[in-house]
């Protein structure tokens, strides 16, 4: 089971957990996040196995390619209503696109037609998008037959892992919140725990 840590933002603490060698680090650029990196962002050199993943709502697709060459983001993962066209336009830039899906009730996850690299299922609050730390109701994704893998988020922590992992289609597990001592800052204890358990 591959595993994400989401919400980085503070050097020294993005460098402490990247010596549990997460599988992804993600990183926001929205301005509305408590999260948000700031524009002059550049991540840190993070080990061999952890790909940089930099998170993005509704920006254009030229924001988020010359962003991601700046930053150093190989994966960017889409909150808004990004559309076929814009993950074809990233595929040719020959990033790996992660497309969000907030996740209230089945008819969410029905009839999903894109082809992004993976989805990422989340929870779906009001117009909040992404870092809720709230779980959603997670039977919804016994039926998923859709041949995209998915990242599974939304208040997961270490208790998440083990129900987690007997969902059909899931490939990885992605923790933010629920892991902080502030927004952005990870507590290296609790992200420790993840990686033993996982
Ligand atoms: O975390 C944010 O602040 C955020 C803001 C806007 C768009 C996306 C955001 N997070 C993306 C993630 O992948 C989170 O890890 C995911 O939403 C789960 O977060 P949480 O519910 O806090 O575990």
């Amino acid at each position: 089971m591959k595993w994400k840590v989401c919400g980085m933002r503070d050097l020294t603490n993005i460098e402490a957990v990247a010596t549990c060698e997460p599988d992804y680090m993600g990183f926001i650029w929205v301005e509305k996040s408590p999260r948000y990196v700031g524009a002059d962002f550049v991540i840190p050199t993070l080990p061999a196995l952890t790909k940089a993943v930099g998170v993005f709502v509704n920006e254009s697709t030229d924001t988020i390619i010359s962003l991601s060459k700046k930053a150093g983001f190989q994966v960017v993962q889409l909150h808004g209503e990004e559309g076929q066209d814009v993950i074809d336009a990233l595929h040719a830039e020959g990033l790996t696109v992660i497309k969000a899906v907030s996740v209230a009730s089945k008819e969410d996850v029905k009839g999903l037609n894109l082809k992004p690299d993976y989805y990422l299922f989340d929870t779906k609050k009001g117009s909040q998008v992404g870092g809720t730390g709230e779980r959603f109701d997670w039977s919804i994704l016994k039926a998923y037959a859709i041949d995209i893998p998915y990242f599974l988020a939304g208040g997961l922590d270490e208790a998440s892992i083990e129900e987690a992992k007997q969902l059909p289609g899931i490939y990885a597990l992605d923790f933010n919140s629920k892991l902080e001592l502030s927004p952005g800052l990870k507590d290296l204890t609790k992200v420790k725990e993840i990686m033993q358990n996982i």
